[in-house]
């Protein structure tokens, strides 16, 4: 991320501006981020008033949505597709005839592939996905990218350095994207999860919300740091908790009767399941 503040990016149109879209708008507008312009749409009337008083951002609101999606692209080097995955056909062929020669549109929906998305655009637009997480919001996303057909590398190069503003970038080849996404994608949510589920337990034995809310959010990021800080196993790292004989041990007993790793394996052949149906349309 250190080389982001040396970069200047151009300009950027980001249609649909809901949890993913935000997230990687707060980069965009970091302080020390070079952008040569943010341009933003979005369905819903409030959402746009507020992204209009948004400094650094240009929000279009048209009478309709179409129309505003075609202002924001039109001039716009590289466009985000931030929509949910059914509305992205629809929306590409809106704006399919506002993209000038060039242009990079990158799309971070689940699922949809590049060979789809060419399919409705000009030969001369090169198409990238991208699959970010919502930690892009305090700067610490994880961010998949694979080229389409059409991508060259300094499409590319452009691609990972906004995603840069938000966090680190993986590129994977387009086959790996959904796989990536189970993984990094979703994988917010399987840890809020598990701090739920560990803050309940807290509740239930006495602690307020907010005792709770200390001893478990303080407990993962601890951990966290711990794990990134000292580039140890983690597996290494949870035989020192758990002392011979003693409490961890048993806890860690119980836990193990869940199968964990085989739960995780069918929880993410879920998702990449729904990435396939995604994938149909
Ligand atoms: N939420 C997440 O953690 C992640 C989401 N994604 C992808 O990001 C995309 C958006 O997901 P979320 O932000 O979670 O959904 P969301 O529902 O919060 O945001 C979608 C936004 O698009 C707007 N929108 C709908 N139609 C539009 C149109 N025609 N033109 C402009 N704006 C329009 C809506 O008003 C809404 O604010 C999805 O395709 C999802 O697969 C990817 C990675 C992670
Ligand atoms: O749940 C979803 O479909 C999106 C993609 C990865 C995270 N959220």
């Amino acid at each position: 991320m250190d080389d982001v503040q040396n970069v200047t990016l151009p300009t950027i149109a980001m249609l649909g501006a809901g949890s993913m879209g935000r997230a990687i708008l707060s980069g965009l507008l970091a302080p020390g981020v070079q952008v040569a312009g943010v341009r933003v749409t979005n369905r819903s009337e409030a959402r746009a008033a507020e992204l209009a008083g948004t400094p650094g951002v240009t929000a279009y609101a048209t009478e309709t949505q179409a129309d505003a999606n075609r202002l924001a692209v039109d001039g716009a080097q590289v466009v985000i597709v931030a929509v949910k995955p059914a509305m992205v056909r629809d929306l590409l062929a809106e704006i399919t005839g506002s993209l000038a020669p060039g242009t990079v549109v990158v799309s971070v929906a689940a699922g949809v592939n590049t060979e789809t998305m060419e399919s409705l655009l000009p030969d001369s637009v090169s198409v990238v996905r991208a699959m970010p997480n919502t930690p892009a919001v305090v700067g610490k996303a994880v961010t998949g990218v694979s080229a389409g057909s059409r991508t060259d590398p300094d499409d590319l190069e452009v691609v990972r350095a906004l995603f840069e503003t938000v966090g680190e970038v993986v590129e994977v080849p387009e086959s790996q994207l959904d796989a990536l996404s189970t993984i990094s994608g979703s994988g917010p949510a399987y840890v809020f999860l598990l701090i739920e589920a560990l803050t309940e337990a807290a509740v239930q034995k006495g602690f307020t919300p907010e005792q709770a809310a200390t001893l478990v959010n303080g407990t993962f990021l601890g951990a966290s740091e711990l794990l990134v800080s000292s580039g140890e196993d983690p597996a290494e790292l949870r035989r020192r908790v758990t002392s011979p004989n003693g409490t961890t041990e048993r806890a860690i007993a119980v836990l193990s009767e869940a199968d964990l790793p085989a739960l995780f394996a069918r929880a993410t052949d879920a998702a990449l399941a729904r990435a396939r149906e995604l994938a149909a349309g």
